[in-house]
């Protein structure tokens, strides 16, 4: 007798979890973090809020916001053998392979990897989130043979993670709209690469091996590596009418246009676009300049037209990096780093609750009798 069996490609529609971390509400339209709507909240707080919010549970006190200023910026050196390790690199790996090996030598200096305390979990996402901007902003320069970027602990945050990459430091404007661009992708309840630290998380393995999974998963160009990919489309085009063509003719070939769609938001777009979309007319207003301001709006409107699609937030979230002056290589990688505040929320949460994910299969081979 045939075995009843529910088969959902791609787990379209199963909830995989339980979490008090975050919800998308597609029908009140909210992105629900820890109780408050992230559009919301990237209005009126900053990035190192929604990381006390998704860390504490609470958003901070200005005593308990400066606290976790200092005791990041405490510690956001890293084993000089990161640096040694990046530099043994070929100069083509991708920065985001470099984030991966940075974060697995990480691990190599955790004495306590076994322990899975709560307390013990949130201390390493801390240093987790202290450190990944060093890593970044260096893996890049240093696969590029320029000279290490050490951090600045009087910058903001958000600030000093833009001074090292860009190696100025920002104006308030800069600052304002990186530390939001932190914000919107700090956490969105069970993307691939959320799914992948969990499913590592539930064998009992590490917060760095889930991190690194997570690293993996988040750079494919369905996934986050889409915010590098609608870059380089951008740059193929130099005006909008070159931008339509271009996307016409990407359409003409079936092929997925990046930036657009989403499983949550497919017929709609992504709020958290939306406030990118905005950013970038200030940052193009400050430097007189909107012409990709003017080719996204023409991109925008084409494929509403040609395919109902609409922008989710790598498609706004690219232009704006560009903007700030941060090489595209690196755009992924600034995406992981706001990520990680969700991504060790949620590790330590399977890891108080947990239950090993081991799903079953639909069957689709032969059968042999072996006589
Ligand atoms: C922050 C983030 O990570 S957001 C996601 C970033 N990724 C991208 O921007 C990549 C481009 N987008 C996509 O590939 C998809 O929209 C995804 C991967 C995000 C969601 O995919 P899924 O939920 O699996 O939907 P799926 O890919 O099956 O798309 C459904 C239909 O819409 C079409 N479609 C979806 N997105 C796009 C797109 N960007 N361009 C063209 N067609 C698209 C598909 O071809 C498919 O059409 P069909 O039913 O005629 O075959
Ligand atoms: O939710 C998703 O599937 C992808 C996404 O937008 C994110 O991770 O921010």
């Amino acid at each position: 007798m045939a075995i009843e069996q529910s088969y959902y490609p791609g787990l379209d529609g199963v909830i995989a979890a339980e979490t008090d971390l975050s919800f998308l509400d597609t029908e009140q339209g909210e992105i629900v973090i820890h109780g408050y709507d992230l559009i919301e909240l990237s209005k009126s707080h900053g990035y190192l809020d929604i990381v006390h919010l998704l860390l504490q549970g609470t958003l901070p006190t200005s005593t308990e916001r400066t606290d976790l200023a200092k005791r990041l910026s405490d510690s956001y050196d890293v084993p000089e053998v990161i640096l040694d390790v990046f530099k043994l690199l070929p100069a083509s790996t991708h920065p985001m392979d470099a984030l991966r090996t940075g974060i697995s030598v990480l691990a190599s200096y955790d004495h306590d990897l076994l322990n899975r305390d709560p307390e013990v979990n949130r201390e390493r996402g801390y240093q987790l989130l202290a450190k990944l901007p060093t890593i970044v902003a260096n893996s890049y320069r240093v696969l590029e043979g320029k000279d290490v970027m050490r951090p600045k602990e009087s910058l903001s945050y958000s600030a000093n993670f833009l001074y090292m990459i860009t190696g100025k430091e920002p104006t308030e404007l800069e600052e304002r709209v990186f530390d939001q661009s932190l914000v919107l992708y700090s956490e969105h309840e069970m993307p691939n690469s959320t799914f992948t630290a969990r499913v590592i998380a539930s064998t009992l393995s590490d917060m760095y091996g889930a991190l690194t999974g997570a690293v993996a998963s988040l750079k494919g160009h369905l996934h986050g590596g889409a915010n590098e990919a609608v870059m380089y489309m951008l740059l193929d085009a130099n005006t909008p009418e070159e931008f339509e063509t271009l996307l016409t003719n990407k359409l003409k070939q079936k092929e997925k246009i990046m930036g657009f769609g989403h499983r949550v938001y497919m017929k709609k777009m992504d709020p958290r676009a939306q406030i990118m979309k905005e950013a970038l007319a200030e940052l193009s207003a400050a430097a007189g300049d909107d012409r990709l301001l003017r080719m996204c709006e023409a991109g925008e409107a084409l494929i509403a037209k040609e395919k109902g699609l609409y922008p989710n937030l790598d498609y706004y979230a690219a232009p704006v990096y560009w903007m700030l002056g941060i090489p595209i290589g690196l755009y992924t990688p600034i995406f992981l780093s706001s990520r990680t505040v969700g991504l060790s929320a949620h590790v330590i949460e399977q890891h108080e609750n947990n239950k090993l994910f081991r799903p079953r299969v639909k069957y689709t081979g032969p059968r042999h009798t072996i006589k």
